[in-house]
């Protein structure tokens, strides 16, 4: 497991991928990418699971709402230039799979440098994306992210299914932050490899409707030594009303961190 995780993390540790600031993000369609981070990152479901499903696309379940924004990212993905190809524009879909981890060899298991068992096998099989678990379309988490590697911003747009309920008929707080600390997470992730939430602040202003389409816009605020700062706010899909605001901080890990080395 250690070695797998190591190799699947090379690309995370190159030197030639330090802070992401001035690193390119995958182009317009995702198929192809640029940073070593990013392939890696597209690299992982592919690796372990012949038929990945990315859920990050159009499914039945989308409402007019979700679709408008999806397209309105979407058609920002790629630029038309008179005379010539396609070429990437200034936003990028991230894909978005369930799992990262299928199966590993039984040798690669697991006895780590500090002599603890890592995971068996039976539980890293059945390991899923928390925000993906839930396979029946339109019923909890519907959302897809975009990445603006210019304004260093991430946009996530959320369709809030019905078990999701926290206060009747409203979304549960802790789903809130379950998708706040996904976009904010992925923005830093893109930004500057492998990172952990260490902290996250949320300041709930407004309750949102089960079933609603939200907008959930990341920034960047700093970069400082392993410390990433995202500050991040969920808005209504006109941007008018504010549903939440929060800010985080994540920290860069190295896998030996994860590994509990
Ligand atoms: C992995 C990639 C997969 C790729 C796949 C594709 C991407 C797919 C994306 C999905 C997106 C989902 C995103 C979910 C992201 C989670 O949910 S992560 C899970 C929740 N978070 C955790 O469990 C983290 C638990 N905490 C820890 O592991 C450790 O405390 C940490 C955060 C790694 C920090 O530990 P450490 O590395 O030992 O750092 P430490 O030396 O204590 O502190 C370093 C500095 O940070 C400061 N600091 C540390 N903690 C704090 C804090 N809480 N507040 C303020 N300052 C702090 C220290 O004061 C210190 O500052 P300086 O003195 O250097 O100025």
């Amino acid at each position: 497991m250690a070695r797998s995780l190591g190799r699947l993390f090379k690309g995370f540790q190159s030197p030639a991928f330090p802070k992401a600031m001035g690193a390119e993000l995958c182009p317009a369609t995702c198929v192809s990418v640029r940073t070593p981070f990013v392939r890696t990152i597209l690299a992982l479901p592919s690796a372990f699971s012949s038929k990945p499903q990315d859920f990050s696309l159009p499914n039945s379940s989308w409402g007019p709402e979700m679709l408008r924004l999806y397209n309105h990212y979407k058609s920002q993905c790629e630029v038309e230039v008179e005379g010539e190809e396609k070429q990437e524009g200034p936003w990028q879909r991230l894909p978005s799979y369930n799992r990262s981890l299928k199966f590993t060899p039984a040798a690669d298991l697991c006895v780590l440098p500090s002599g603890g068992v890592y995971l068996s096998k039976t539980i890293q099989s059945k390991a899923r994306l928390f925000t993906r678990n839930i396979t029946d379309p339109g019923a909890a988490f519907e959302y897809v992210l975009f990445v603006n590697k210019e304004k260093q911003k991430c946009v996530g747009i959320f369709q809030t299914g019905h078990l999701l309920e926290g206060p009747p008929g409203h979304v549960h707080g802790g789903a809130i932050a379950t998708m706040i600390d996904t976009v904010t997470g992925s923005h830093a992730t893109v930004l500057s490899g492998p990172v952990m939430t260490a902290n996250l602040n949320i300041n709930y202003r407004s309750p949102i409707q089960l079933g609603h389409t939200v907008l959930i816009e990341s920034s960047l605020d700093k970069m400082e030594s392993r410390k990433t700062f995202i500050s991040c706010k969920v808005t209504g899909t006109d941007g008018s009303k504010l549903y939440t605001e929060a800010t985080a901080l994540f920290l860069s890990i190295s896998v030996s961190h994860l590994l509990g080395g």
